[in-house]
């Protein structure tokens, strides 16, 4: 990627679209260009066309989708397929239509089957049954994985999918509802704790594994990834480690301070048991994650501070 190039970063105003933004500027790219959804709706196929041959990006990061937490996907599975699956269609087929020279997409590891053996290969793609709450959003992602292959099989197109493991950072949504769990605990415990409330309560049985990246690196595999890798297949990006959401709890409530009790409610669903993903494929490329838990949550409770003020 010539640092001259023009890059659209589709979502550069999310969590992941504006930490690959804060990287490629940080590596010296000048030519970055984004939309925020109001000023282009990529559900819009026309709309998406016309950008795409209007300002003729020569590589593209697709990080633009509808995403949530476990209720979010949920109580919303209609818009988490259709959205999803309209605009990552939009984005490749212009991307096919207007040359692209290259384009990554971002997957997630909710795609692999909801018992997968651990770590998660990904050759297990499509071995099993996905996990209910979240299937019609992992079906329209891997309905994007296979749009890419197809793209690059019959036209040679040098599309490629990337697998993220769980997420949080600068940037985060901090919904109560709708939120991953990592954000949305950051803000109950943060606002028990300026309340002065006695418990604070956290969804499931606390029993659940989940793995957790920091997205700037996140950011740095995507490009590290876009420079080095041009395969169909998908890569695996995460840490390699997980912890329990009980474990999760107590960290975040010490992060923020909060010394109450913590309960947990079971009348609302863990999700998959355990989903970490094995990262040796990119770890042989020559990328592994560099930011500790510890680090990573203390910077993003700094952050949520700050932009709270
Ligand atoms: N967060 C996570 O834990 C994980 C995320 N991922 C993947 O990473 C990618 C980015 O996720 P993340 O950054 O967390 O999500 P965010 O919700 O933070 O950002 C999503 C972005 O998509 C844009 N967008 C949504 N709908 C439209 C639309 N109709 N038209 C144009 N743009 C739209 C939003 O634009 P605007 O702000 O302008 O409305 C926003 O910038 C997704 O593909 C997701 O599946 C994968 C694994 C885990
Ligand atoms: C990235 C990934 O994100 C989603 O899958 P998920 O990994 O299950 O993500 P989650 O962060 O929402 O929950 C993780 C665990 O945490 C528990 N939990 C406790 N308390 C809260 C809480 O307050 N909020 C949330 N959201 N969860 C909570 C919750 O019950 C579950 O056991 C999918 O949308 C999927 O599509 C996807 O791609």
């Amino acid at each position: 990627m010539e640092l001259s190039a023009k890059i659209y970063v589709a979502g550069g105003r999310g969590l992941v679209g504006s930490a690959i933004i804060r990287k490629l500027r940080h590596n010296g790219c000048a030519h970055i260009i984004e939309r925020s959804s109001k000023m282009l709706d990529l559900r819009d196929q026309a709309a998406t066309l016309s950008f795409f041959r209007n300002e003729q990006p020569e590589y593209v990061f697709v990080a633009a989708a509808k995403v949530g937490g476990i209720l979010a996907n949920n109580t919303y599975p209609a818009d988490f397929i259709y959205d999803n699956l309209i605009m990552e269609t939009n984005m490749i087929h212009a991307a096919h239509e207007t040359g692209v020279k290259k384009m990554l997409f971002l997957g997630s590891s909710c795609i692999y089957p909801k018992f997968a053996p651990q770590p998660i290969k990904e050759e297990y793609l499509l071995t099993g049954e996905l996990e209910p709450t979240n299937e019609p959003y992992a079906i329209a992602k891997i309905a994007g994985i296979k749009l890419c292959q197809a793209y690059r099989k019959q036209y040679g197109d040098n599309f490629i999918s990337v697998m993220p493991t769980n997420l949080y950072g600068i940037n985060d949504n901090f919904d109560l509802e709708g939120a991953h769990v990592l954000p949305a605990l950051i803000r109950r415990f943060h606002e028990a704790k300026q309340r002065g409330d006695s418990a604070v309560s956290v969804w499931g049985t606390g029993t659940p594994r989940r793995e957790f990246l920091y997205v700037d690196d996140l950011a740095e595999a995507c490009c590290f990834l876009m420079e080095h890798y041009d395969d169909s297949d998908i890569v695996n990006i995460g840490t390699g480690s997980d912890i329990t959401i009980v474990e999760l709890a107590h960290l975040l409530a010490k992060v923020t301070g909060y010394q109450g009790d913590i309960v947990f409610d079971p009348t609302k669903p863990d999700g998959t048991p355990v989903k970490r993903l094995d990262v040796s494929k990119i770890n042989q490329l020559g990328w592994q994650a560099k930011t500790s838990l510890a680090d990573g949550l203390a910077t993003t409770y700094r952050w949520f501070c700050e932009s709270k003020k």
